[in-house]
């Protein structure tokens, strides 16, 4: 026999589709709630859970109990102890109709429920920013912080008390009348402002560890840490917005208390409270504050994901009551989402006037954050490999104030097959010049500097400036016009500038083109180390163009050197050596550099102290023991020093010879150990007579 048939509803596809997404919000509110780490933006949460509205609106016998519309927040975590709240902590209720109407249509709802008739005055609400962070329950005692709690699915919490006593912001003792009050219980909201978001992050990039998604999911993941010397790390801040129990200290809550009173009251007693908040008279009021906030949102120091609306009075509060998992009283009204999810139709890498290659990716057009996007950027290719981010992928894309639009992670499921891994490409998109990236850094590099394209206006300012080849006049405004209308493509078109090409330019009279064509005349007699520290060499900066022109003497022997022969120069270490050699070895840059010399530029040359006779030990480092047969330790260390040498006082690896003679002690056990060649007086003699003959590694043991 066959299972009987399933009959009624569970045939109905409304309600497999009812199932489906009951499944994937309790997945991907458990993502959210407890694991602070969602796979999907909160707008495609919030679709999902309006559309098994709406389905359980149409068949209120089908609501489960624990269908995530009848629910609060996640399960608490394991390892916090559970506290159970004496006054629930809520949802509120969200309006996603971004237009003023839903303003609008909650009065109307509000003067309906409280019976309100035509003549009766507007109500007044509170309208205060909707923080996106984590809500958080903070308990008094006698004015001292004992407790705080996460809201948890609503009815019991985490107590982070301890994470939370390491933010700034949260008061550990209350001020003035709040120090006597027995008992309260402040709620408000933990988050991280995009700032310290955005710096997290980069902290996080540079270290190689994975990115945070958005500001709230940083801030409630620390918060919601085992460890509080984790929490104490990370930049959070806080803003008050209510009680959960109203203090017995001060009566029944006053006749005629309201909620603005409460929060002048949480200010008094040391609370942050937001002086975005207004008191709002009647529907047209609110709607105005949507559009208000809506139009400073962008530049806020924090994310908001809307504005949320509350009858002012609280003896009205309490006639209007609670729903399931939301106060009567109160709705959040939404703004444009910051998260979207969208589709990588391509990753692009873009060359910054820097040289700096950045990974980007081109997505189908997405609106989000108040606009529509085309392109986000994916940072550096460690981080697009973190992410795994490919062509093809749906990807969620946040754009948050001014903050440019980021990939911030890749959203399930996958395509199958998938596209190939991004690999940053080894020659610059832009002028074909190898790419470089050098060790301990994360960003990849064009080492076209003089040539390419995309560094054109930046390499020109540097060579112009005054350290540099000093012509005066060539600012930045001048460059911008003579790049941008392709007169100059690089610095040694500048010497071929004419009157004719100046005049004209915006702010060009005759008389500055002509002093600008005079400083430019006059750059060509320069110095060595001016024109290398013009070429914009990376780590080549004024003190090591001296270094170079004073160790090399002339330009040919600097491009011409090997790594080996740059790290000869003082001060000059192997990061340093390989710039300066790649950058010679792109060909691009020596035809610049070559122009620039035909073009008349010019300065003297020398041998270079290079080319002087280098001592004989020179570099070599010698420690004398024991004593010796004819020489005193002075003579020794005189003769060792004539020679170039160097005489320290203990045996290390960097020792070349240890000179040993009578009764010589430990530093010569320690030679020994560490297989540092040991010479007598005889065989130091030797070498002083004729260093080539004896090299480290030959060894006359006198003992
Ligand atoms: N991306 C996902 O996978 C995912 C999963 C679950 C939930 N979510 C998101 O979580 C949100 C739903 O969350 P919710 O039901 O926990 O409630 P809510 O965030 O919509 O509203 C209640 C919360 O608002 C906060 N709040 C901020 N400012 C406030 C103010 N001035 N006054 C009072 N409260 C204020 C409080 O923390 C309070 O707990 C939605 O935005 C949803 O998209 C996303
Ligand atoms: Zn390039």
């Amino acid at each position: 026999m066959f299972a009987a048939l399933p009959t009624g509803a569970v045939a109905d596809p409304e309600w497999r589709r009812a199932e489906a997404l009951r499944r994937a919000l309790h997945h991907h509110a458990w993502r959210y709630y407890v694991l602070d780490d969602p796979e999907i933006p909160d707008a495609e949460y919030d679709r999902l859970f309006a559309e098994l509205q709406a389905i359980e609106a149409r068949h209120p016998d089908w609501v489960t109990p624990d269908s995530p519309t009848q629910r609060v927040g996640g399960r608490p975590l394991e390892g916090f102890e559970p506290v159970r709240h004496t006054v629930p902590m809520l949802s509120i209720r969200t309006e996603t109709d971004t237009e003023a109407g839903a303003a609008l249509a909650f009065d109307a709802r509000i003067r309906k429920e409280l019976a309100l008739g035509p003549d009766d005055p507007p109500v007044v609400y509170v309208a205060e920013p909707k923080f996106d962070g984590l809500a958080i329950g903070l308990l008094y005692e006698h004015g001292l912080l004992v407790r705080a709690a996460t809201r948890g699915d609503g009815e019991t919490g985490e107590d982070v008390t301890q994470n939370i006593r390491t933010i700034g912001q949260i008061p550990l003792r209350l001020r003035g009348a709040g120090a006597e009050i027995e008992r309260l219980e402040v709620r408000g909201e933990v988050y991280m402002r995009r700032d310290d978001f955005e710096a997290l992050n980069e902290r996080q990039r540079a270290r190689g560890d994975k990115t945070f998604v958005n500001p709230r999911n940083a801030a409630a993941g620390a918060v919601r840490q085992l460890d509080p010397a984790v929490t104490a790390s990370r930049p959070l801040s806080f803003f008050a917005y209510g009680v959960g129990e109203w203090p017995a200290a001060l009566g029944d809550g006053p006749e005629g208390g309201t909620h603005w009173q409460v929060l002048q009251a949480l200010r008094d007693w040391g609370f942050p409270v937001s002086d975005l908040v207004r008191r709002c008279e009647g529907g047209e009021a609110l709607a105005a504050y949507h559009r208000d906030i809506g139009a400073r949102r962008d530049a806020l120091p924090f994310d908001i994901d809307g504005v949320v609306y509350k009858v002012d009075r609280l003896d009205w509060q309490r006639t209007l009551g609670f729903v399931t998992r939301e106060p009567r009283w109160a709705i959040a009204h939404k703004f444009p989402a910051q998260e979207q999810l969208t589709r990588v139709l391509a990753i692009d890498v873009q060359v910054g006037r820097t040289g700096k290659l950045t990974p980007v990716a081109k997505l189908e057009p997405v609106f989000v954050g108040g606009v529509t996007v085309t392109n986000a950027t994916l940072h550096n290719a460690d981080e697009v490999a973190r992410k795994d981010v490919r062509v093809g992928d749906t990807v969620i894309v946040r754009r948050a104030g001014d903050v440019i639009p980021e990939v911030v992670a890749v959203a399930p499921p996958l395509p199958q097959p998938r596209g190939e891994p991004f690999v940053m490409p080894s020659a610059c998109p832009v002028c074909g010049s190898a790419v470089v990236r050098e060790a301990d850094e994360v960003d990849h590099r064009c080492s076209g500097g003089l040539y390419c394209p995309a560094q054109r206006k930046q390499a020109i300012l540097h060579f112009a400036q005054r350290r540099a080849m000093d012509i005066e006049g060539l600012g930045e405004k001048l460059v911008d016009q003579l790049v941008d209308g392709n007169v100059v493509r690089g610095v040694a078109d500048l010497y071929r500038l004419g009157l004719s090409s100046l005049v004209g330019l915006d702010r060009m009279a005759d008389k500055s083109a002509s002093n600008v064509l005079a400083a430019i005349e006059a750059s060509k007699s320069t110095t060595l180390a001016r024109f290398l520290f013009g070429l914009g060499i990376r780590h080549v900066g004024e003190s090591t163009a001296r270094d170079l022109a004073r160790h090399f003497g002339r330009l040919d022997a600097i491009m011409d050197a090997s790594v080996d022969d740059l790290l000869r120069v003082p001060d000059v270490g192997p990061v340093v050596a390989n710039s300066i050699h790649t950058f010679f070895a792109q060909p691009h840059n020596r035809e610049v550099v070559e122009q620039l010399r035909a073009s008349g530029v010019h300065w003297p040359e020398h041998d270079g102290d290079a080319k002087a006779e280098p001592l004989p030990l020179s570099g070599k480092t010698f420690v004398l023991t024991g004593t010796l047969p004819t020489l005193t330790r002075e003579e020794a260390k005189a003769r060792i020093e004539a020679a170039g040498g160097k005489v320290a006082g203990s045996v290390s690896r960097k020792t070349d010879w240890v000179v040993a003679g009578e009764a010589a002690g430990s530093k010569l056990d320690k030679a020994r150990e560490l297989g540092v060649p040991i010479l007598d007086e005889a065989g130091l003699i030797a070498l002083l007579d004729n260093p080539g003959a004896v090299s480290p590694g030959s060894d006359s043991d006198p003992g």
